[in-house]
């Protein structure tokens, strides 16, 4: 038996819960005693198998295993252990192998016990003879195709802890293990009622009845899997992923078609009433795509019955606004809310702060009625701040506590402060953890900073001082059981688990320790395998929510929204604000966000609209006094988020800002478009290119773009620019105000949500912004988006363009595209084989002409604005600057004092 040694788990014991009947109709035992009896009939068969297999194996429960079709090898189970449910499935052309079934584990250790226990285990074991141990995959696996199977009978119950207290009683008794076995399933046989008898032979079906099986399904609350269509990809694309070195799993995923919705009420997401009625709440009746593919792998594992088997990692990738968030949010809710103690054991880790402010949020919303804690930590607060609120008083609760402590289940962070809590904060610990969830993956790990994912992966894993707690084995712990005797999954840390057990050697498998289940996420998920090898997974799969045509149409690689219409507009350069100004005011573009690449440029086109809409509004005929009362105090509110960010912002803000390394923080100095991380710009547009996916790696930068497109004549004419004849005629200027507002990394934090919040309630028309807001952020009356400067990367395009038509909803985007772009955007948009789905319009000079003459009057005044607010930056950088290194100096001597 296992070696447990003891550990301070503080109020982690739980007892053994007792085995109780199961569904009416066919109890537990019934069914137990025909299973015994079955099992019973082949152990002549079993008897060679088994002389195989090392003894002094620990039980297993064979981990979502994959339910073998038996109509088309191109249905598969999706199973999230393995390529199509492969991995652990156990039908061979033999029919099932038992050799790491859970019955012949028990059975096996069941043997261990009777030597040990002699006729007390004996006593016990026909006491637990209710336990029905056998995972519903298996036997419908077994129901299925089962002619013969070798097994060694008896099943008992699995390891308690309470056992390793009569060891010392029962001392070695020698009792052959066989006979007891043996005794054991006359015992077991006596109850079977209806099964055939007991003789050695035949194997016929363990459940004839389909409602047993259900019955056992339910019993057991294990999630059925979907089954996916899966489309093998074609020979070639085969060898053509493995001379690039992606792995099978990688190149062929499972796919699932965007349109496959379940109701939220089908029992194969096996979610408690309570969740249910949150999702009804929040106005889900359904689960999208990714969610019917994820939820249930999830909910599958949540059990973590097989101690060498972790729950395989999955690397999910799916459109923007396909629901990604709500794939990992509910299961992880549902399967933490059964904790006892609070511990970190769920790690959500994002690039910037609003996506975790925005995921928290959904997180909250969901976890009503649960004792489940949530917290971000994002540098938003000062670093004592979150010590206090992740692991308490750091400072007089007197030293460090053995396995570490946590104020809270779960936590979204950006990696930067992460890596500061990681590195100084006493008693924080990511060893309890049970899911690390990394969103906007390729993003993430397109960025080296701190060498993040290093130390996040370093610290899930137990140092070995923490593993030789209390090593006499006297008094061990207990770990929670559910009433089948699968282990809970909070009795013990998955990081831990391998501490408190000799694994034993064997000939099945290497044992493994358990570890924490990584999910990734991404509308544009890499392939790189150099970057999907850093984050050591295990036995990982790869779902994908694509339109079908990945076989033939190999081009397709990325799936946008169905209902997202995409144009194009070529134009020159000078034209780009008209061309704005003609969506705004010809086309009635409204809820828009408009994409620059600069967090300067965005400042300027900003300022130009304003002025523009200030000196039309200001005609007292072409404004309504009502929309003048709107315009005046939106012009009021924006000008004083304006004389707030160049203001110096208040402390803790400050605060935060100067002691937080993150990606988000860091970057607010930074004028690039991307203004949301430190190295993340240049990183992720670099690793696009050299995505082996992506193998046109040129035009690596804005320079290399510019020369390959020097000839704009040549661009123009190898485009099919086509005639505006689809555009709506212009008609004249609204009277309306159009409200504008800018959003960037200058603007100070509680601004940025108060922009968002107006944005979000409808009263802002257009909001102007870089790229910080182009990745994740769900603003939900987005119904067109501008990419004002093209984006270079197919990537970028992707996440900008998908901030409008989620969740099933449609939206528009425009991108103006400069006629010395026009060959670079055609051949970024051809080699996603995204062309065909791109409108191409050109927009007359007589269509814009009535805009001219304001235009040019605004740009006329602008530069008078922009020298004016140049100046008031300068002062607030100076003010924030020293602001910065006080903070900096705080913070060095708080943590010299510590
Ligand atoms: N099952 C559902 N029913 C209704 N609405 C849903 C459902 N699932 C998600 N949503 C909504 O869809 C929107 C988009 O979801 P989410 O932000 O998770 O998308 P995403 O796939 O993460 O997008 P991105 O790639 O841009 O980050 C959200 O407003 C969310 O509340």
């Amino acid at each position: 038996m296992f070696n447990i040694r003891r550990y301070d788990v503080e109020a982690e014991t739980v007892k053994v819960t007792p085995t109780e009947p199961s569904t009416p109709g066919i109890s537990a035992s019934d069914r137990l005693a025909k299973l015994n009896a079955r099992l019973t009939k082949n152990k002549g068969a079993s008897s060679n198998s088994s002389s195989n297999i090392a003894t002094n194996t620990p039980h297993t429960e064979p981990h979502a295993r994959s339910i073998p079709s038996s109509k088309s090898t191109s249905h598969t189970r999706f199973d999230g252990s393995g390529k199509n449910g492969s991995r652990n499935s156990t039908s061979t052309g033999e029919g099932i192998s038992y050799k790491r079934s859970r019955e012949y584990e028990e059975a096996r250790e069941a043997r261990e016990e009777a030597k040990k226990h002699g006729k007390k285990w004996e006593k016990r074991a026909k006491e637990l003879n209710d336990s029905d141990l056998i995972p519903n995959d298996v036997r419908l696996a077994m129901k299925a195709e089962v002619e013969a199977a070798a097994v060694t009978p008896k099943v008992s119950e699995s390891t308690s802890l309470e056992q390793e207290d009569e060891k010392s009683q029962d001392g070695d008794d020698d009792h052959d293990d066989d006979e007891d076995m043996q005794k054991d399933n006359q015992d077991s046989k006596s109850k079977d009622q209806g099964v055939a008898a007991s003789e050695e032979g035949g194997l016929g079906p363990l459940f004839t009845d389909e409602a047993a099986v259900d019955a056992a399904l339910a019993d057991l609350a294990l999630v059925p899997l979907p089954s996916f269509e899966t489309k093998e990809i074609s020979a070639v694309e085969r060898e053509r992923a493995k001379s690039m070195g992606i792995p099978d799993w990688l190149a062929n995923p499972t796919q699932i078609e965007p349109e496959t919705n379940t109701s939220i009420d089908a029992a194969m997401f096996g979610f408690s009433p309570r969740l249910i009625k949150q999702c009804r709440k929040a106005g889900i009746e359904e689960c999208f795509a990714v969610q019917t593919a994820v939820i249930p792998v999830l909910m599958r594992a949540r059990h973590l019955g097989d101690i060498r088997k972790p729950p395989g990692d999955l690397c999910v990738s799916a459109p923007t606004g396909s629901g990604k968030t709500l794939a990992y949010v509910l299961p992880i809710i549902e399967i933490l809310s059964q904790r006892v103690v609070t511990r970190l054991r769920a790690l959500v880790v994002l690039p910037t702060r609003d996506l975790c402010i925005q995921v928290k949020e959904t997180f909250e919303t969901f976890v009503k009625g649960t004792d489940l804690k949530i917290a971000t930590s994002t540098g938003q607060n000062s670093f004592a701040h979150e010590q206090s609120i992740l692991v308490g008083d750091t400072h007089s609760s007197g030293g460090t506590v053995l396995g570490g402590h946590s104020r809270v289940d779960i936590l979204i962070t950006t990696p930067g402060r992460l890596i500061d809590h990681i590195k100084s904060t006493p008693n924080f610990t990511l060893q309890h953890l049970r899911f690390l969830v990394i969103d906007e993956a390729d993003r993430l790990l397109n960025q080296s900073f701190q060498d993040w994912l290093y130390h996040i992966l370093n610290a899930i894993h137990p140092s070995p001082d923490r593993k030789l707690l209390g090593a006499d084995g006297s008094n061990a712990i207990q770990i929670k059981r559910d009433k089948h005797g699968f282990p809970i999954h909070d009795a013990i840390a998955p990081g831990f688990l391998s501490s408190f057990f000799e694994l034993p050697e064997s000939d099945v498998e290497d044992p493994k320790a358990l570890s924490v289940q990584k999910l990734l996420f991404s509308a544009t998920l890499t392939r790189n395998p150099a970057k999907i090898a850093s984050l050591q997974l295990s036995d990982p799969q790869y779902v994908a929510v694509q339109e079908g045509g990945q076989d033939g149409d190999e081009k397709q690689k990325y799936t946008t929204p169905a209902g997202l219409t995409e144009h194009m507009i070529v134009c020159d350069t000078s034209e780009k604000p008209l061309m704005v100004l003609h969506l705004l005011h010809h086309l009635q573009v409204r809820s828009a966000l408009c994409f620059t690449k600069s967090v300067e440029s965005a400042h300027r086109l900003y300022k130009l609209i304003q002025l523009y809409e200030k000196n039309r509004t200001a005609v007292p005929t072409s404004a309504s006094s009502a929309t003048a009362t709107v315009m005046a105090a939106t012009a009021g509110r924006m000008d004083g988020v304006e004389k707030e960010k160049n203001a110096n912002d208040n402390g803790a803000e400050s605060d935060s800002d100067s002691s937080d390394s993150d990606s988000d923080s860091s970057s607010s100095s930074s004028s690039s478009d991307d203004d949301n991380d430190t190295s993340g710009s240049s990183d992720e547009e670099a690793a696009e290119e050299s995505d082996v996916e992506m193998k046109h790696a040129d035009a690596s930068t804005e320079k290399a773009k510019a020369k390959q497109n020097s000839s704009a004549d040549q661009d123009n004419s190898t485009m099919e620019v086509d005639s505006p004849s689809d555009i709506v005629p212009p008609p004249t200027s609204s009277s309306e105000a159009i409200i504008v507002a800018e959003y960037s990394s200058d603007l100070p934090k509680s601004k940025r949500q108060a922009i968002l919040r107006a944005f979000n309630q409808g009263e802002i028309h257009l909001l102007i912004c870089s790229d910080l807001i182009s990745r994740g952020m769900d603003l939900s009356p987005v119904s067109v988006v501008i990419n004002y400067d093209s984006p270079v990367y197919m990537k970028k395009y992707i996440h900008r363009v998908g901030r409008t038509a989620r969740a099933g909803k449609t939206g528009t985007a425009y991108s103006l595209v400069e006629m010395q772009e026009a060959r670079h955007f055609k051949e970024m948009i051809s080699k996603a084989g995204h062309w065909d789905k791109i409108g191409r319009i050109k927009v007359k000079e007589q269509e814009i002409k009535d805009l001219v003459p304001g235009y040019t009057k605004a740009l006329a005044g602008l530069k008078d604005v922009l020298v004016s607010s140049a100046k008031a930056g300068k002062k607030s950088a100076r003010r924030q600057q020293y602001s910065s290194s006080n903070n900096n100096n705080n913070n060095n001597n708080s943590n010299s004092n510590k």
